[in-house]
């Protein structure tokens, strides 16, 4: 079928191609084969959440005639694949759900659902537990991580860092916190205002996981696909962001994002540009350069493809950690450090990491660094990335990892795909990562 070697799978981001074909996560992607020579495959439109066609097999040639039968069936599938209640539904659920006597809150952990009194019957043989009102006001740990690598992905902020990231956004003044994906984040935020203490901030959460829609009001909760920026509550939902992006009252807003790893860097790069300007409509227009205050939490390897796309972000040192990942945790050294970093648009002088953990300032760079992070006198940063500490070659004339050897005789080709006919640098094979189709995926550069 195919004619050419495959290479790997490029994004085609094209507003002008016209809507494409609906998958049960939103409109789907459209992705191009990369063939030897630079040649173009036939392109494809498939999932933008399900980076493993078990989890969504949706499939289609970009040219392909799609019957209207398959049309039929195809949308038939997609609602039966909605959440089993409306947004609305839920809400007046949990209401009733509130009000019931401690012994009559069941949730069932089957089903990851709450359950009014009438139902339990219908839920007999599952396994059901009682709900005390705390476990209501902490759905992160109620619910059943969805740790599915090639789809929700979802590994929660270990203490630490979900401590670390509210103290920062309190202390930088931030009154709004937009939460895409980070329902940990949201719930601390939620906890914070019950204890009264200080001054109420308001949060809302952008998450595909639409059972968090069982705890969290319209207002505070909107079940969101992060690859195509797609509301599932369509109108309405877009309605609760614009005003919650709105600054008329002095508030100011920030967005803390943390996608599955596995996700490609150009369509949450673009989600994040447009929930930007959303932003960015909101304000009066003589704010009408600036972004909205933006963290996105992704792995220090992808730092030049997410300035690449987002030429305003820098990487900060701080490593954050997570409850349920086996990897990622504090404490560990060398390659078992976390290696998931804040990426932001927020200047990196103004969010200080802490001492305590082994941060310092580094009046050079202007930015906090890890303690291993030493400033290099010759290349004048603080080089590096991945938490080690790392050391200057003087043949390379740059900083390079420990475990690095200078080598002569691969000096003549290039470090990332072996090839004798060019150097690294413009190596036609990097930023490569992984997509669903199992390839790897050379994003278009736009180069
Ligand atoms: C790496 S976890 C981040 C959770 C965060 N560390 C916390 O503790 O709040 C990824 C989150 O993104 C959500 N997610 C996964 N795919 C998504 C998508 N396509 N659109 C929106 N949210 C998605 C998951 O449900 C999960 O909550
Ligand atoms: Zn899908
Ligand atoms: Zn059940
Ligand atoms: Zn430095
Ligand atoms: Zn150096």
């Amino acid at each position: 079928m195919e004619s050419c070697e495959s290479l790997g799978i490029e994004l085609v981001l094209n507003e002008k191609d016209g809507p494409a074909p609906c998958c049960p996560h939103g409109p789907t992607l459209l992705f191009e084969k990369v063939c030897e020579g630079g040649s173009k495959g036939r392109r494809f439109y498939a999932c933008s959440a399900c980076r493993d066609r078990k989890d969504c097999h949706f499939f289609q040639w970009e040219d392909e005639k799609v019957s209207e039968a398959r049309q039929l069936a195809r949308e038939e599938e997609n609602k039966a694949k909605l959440p089993p209640f409306t947004h609305k539904q839920y809400c007046a659920r949990l209401k009733k759900f509130v009000g019931l006597l401690l012994h009559e809150k069941k949730f069932c952990v089957e089903c990851q659902l709450l359950l009014l009194p009438g139902e339990q019957a219908a839920h007999s043989s599952h396994r059901l537990s009682e709900v005390t009102s705390a476990q209501l006001r902490r759905p992160s740990v109620l619910l059943r991580p969805l740790e599915n690598k090639k789809s929700n992905a979802q590994y929660l902020f270990a203490d630490r860092t979900a401590h670390f990231l509210l103290n920062t956004l309190v202390s930088l003044g931030f009154k709004k916190v937009l939460c895409v994906g980070t329902p940990r984040l949201h719930e601390l935020i939620k906890l914070r205002n019950l204890e009264k203490k200080d001054t109420p901030m308001q949060s809302l959460l952008l998450d595909i996981d639409f059972r968090y829609a069982q705890f969290y009001s319209q207002g505070e909760f909107c079940h969101y696909n992060m690859f195509n920026h797609y509301f599932f509550g369509g109108e309405a939902s877009r309605s609760v962001l614009q005003s919650f992006l709105s600054e008329s009252d002095g508030d100011k807003v920030v967005m803390v994002a943390d996608p599955p790893f596995g996700g490609l860097v150009k369509p949450l790069a673009n989600s994040f540009s447009l929930l930007s300007h959303a932003w960015k409509t909101q304000q009066s227009s003589d704010n009408s350069v600036a972004e909205m205050p933006m963290m996105w939490i992704f792995p220090y390897f992808f730092e030049p493809r997410i300035v690449e796309c987002l030429p305003s972000f820098r990487m900060l040192d701080y490593q954050v950690d997570y409850d349920n990942h086996p990897l990622y945790k504090h404490g560990k050294t060398g390659r078992k450090q976390s290696p998931v970093r804040l990426f932001t648009n927020i200047c990196p002088r103004d969010l200080v990491l802490p001492k305590e953990e082994g941060y310092r300032f580094c009046s050079v760079c202007e930015r906090y660094v890890w303690s291993l992070n030493k400033h290099c006198a010759k290349c004048n940063v603080c080089p590096s990335k991945d938490g080690r500490e790392w050391k200057h070659c003087s043949a390379c004339e740059k900083c390079v990892k420990p475990s690095w050897k200078h080598c002569g005789a691969c000096e003549q080709g290039c470090f990332n795909c072996g090839s004798l006919k060019h150097k690294r640098k413009v190596c036609p094979h990097k930023d490569t990562q992984r997509t669903n189709i199992k390839y790897i995926s050379k994003e278009k550069t736009g180069k």
